[in-house]
């Protein structure tokens, strides 16, 4: 594993960490494209330089001003300069949150800006430098590692997923209060303004990927998939709660205790559970990384808008997803309904 990551380049790997990563920081009515340009202008007490540096069309370009003004650069620069890069980096990840979930993915690895011009932002290029805007770096991350929503899973990779309806890309986070894996498989552009179509798929290893008809999550997975792509974009988030919860080997214990006549809450009951065991919280960390902030919601349980809505995520439809009523499932529906307040149409389930 590395235990290092070397940055300096903001188009290079890690360049969001660079100051000069595109990353707006709005401070009272000001907006500073980069936390460059705004470091860069505070070492002038000349309302007009900082102006000329504000309004450079690159980072490169504010760092050249400031130089070309270097004559002008005011006497106790070099004693507050640490304490202005502290609190522009903080306000960048403050106000980027995404950069913040990559930040925080760092996990503990040292951060070093690996540049041979500066020894004392960056290790001087020999490793011998100070590094100072490393170590603001950790200090920023320990803190937003802590703070809600950075605190519930962190991204560790994302691939492609090709599928029979289309090419999704696959996020990886690892729950900090389980260690469970859980994914989001993301299909076109989430920028787009209007809200993402996106299902919160409990996982059910018998009906995802052994075809069983005693429920019907493997239906609606399928379908659910093939809306999204249908609907251009969105995200089917796979959430490792299997058995609503209680994990498989429970789940197939309560299954045969239904196949000796107790219904699914009944014999979750009978084992010690809870009908239902589920916690959505940590999905507002997924969330947040993708920038989510309103959906339309493929489900016909109610409890998943709730656990939604309390995650300060705007629903603005819920959208019903009635898959694969057979034989074999017809009474785990009609509990559903009846014990777990899911939504069926008549049509659905009669
Ligand atoms: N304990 C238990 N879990 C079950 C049973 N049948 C399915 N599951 C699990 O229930 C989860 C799916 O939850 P469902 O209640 O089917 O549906 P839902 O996800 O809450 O609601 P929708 O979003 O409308 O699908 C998966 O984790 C399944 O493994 C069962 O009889 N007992
Ligand atoms: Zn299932």
């Amino acid at each position: 594993m590395i235990e290092e990551i070397q940055f300096y380049e903001p188009n290079e790997d890690y360049g969001y960490l660079s100051n000069f990563a595109d990353s707006p920081i709005q401070l009272s009515e000001v907006i500073w494209p980069t936390s460059e340009h705004y470091y860069q202008a505070q070492k002038f007490t000349d309302h007009s330089v900082q102006q000329k540096i504000l309004n450079a069309s690159t980072p490169d370009e504010a760092f050249q001003l400031s130089r070309k003004y270097d004559h002008l650069v005011k006497s106790d620069w070099m004693d507050v300069r640490h304490s202005v890069m502290r609190y522009i980096v903080f306000e960048k990840f403050r106000q980027n949150t995404h950069f913040t979930h990559l930040l925080v993915s760092t996990g503990d690895k040292l951060l070093t800006e690996h540049s041979h011009k500066d020894s004392y932002w960056g290790d001087g290029g020999d490793g011998k430098g100070q590094n100072e805007l490393g170590k603001i770096l950790m200090e920023v991350r320990d803190y937003f590692a802590q703070q809600e929503p950075f605190n519930y899973v962190h991204f560790v990779d994302s691939a492609k997923l090709p599928t029979q309806w289309g090419t999704f890309r696959m996020y990886g986070f690892v729950e900090h209060a389980t260690g469970k894996e859980h994914l989001a498989l993301v299909y076109g552009n989430l920028n787009g303004g209007e809200p993402a179509l996106i299902r919160l798929h409990s996982e059910c290893l018998t009906g995802d990927a052994l075809f069983s008809a005693r429920c019907d999550c493997g239906f609606q997975l399928s379908r659910a998939m093939e809306n999204i792509v249908n609907a251009g974009h969105g995200v089917l988030f796979y959430l490792r709660q299997e058995g609503r919860g209680i994990g498989l080997i429970n789940k197939i214990r309560a299954y045969h205790l239904q196949d000796n006549g107790a219904d699914t809450v009944e014999a979750n009951e009978a084992l010690g559970f809870a009908a239902d065991m589920r916690d959505y919280s940590f999905c507002k960390g997924m969330l947040s990384f993708l920038n989510i902030e309103s959906v339309k919601l493929m489900t016909n349980n109610p409890k998943k808008v709730k656990a939604l809505e309390k995650a300060g995520i705007h629903i603005s439809k819920r959208v019903p997803l009635q898959e694969g009523n057979n034989p074999h499932n017809h009474g785990y529906l009609k509990t559903k309904a009846s014990k777990l307040g899911h939504i069926f149409d008549n049509t659905f389930i009669e």
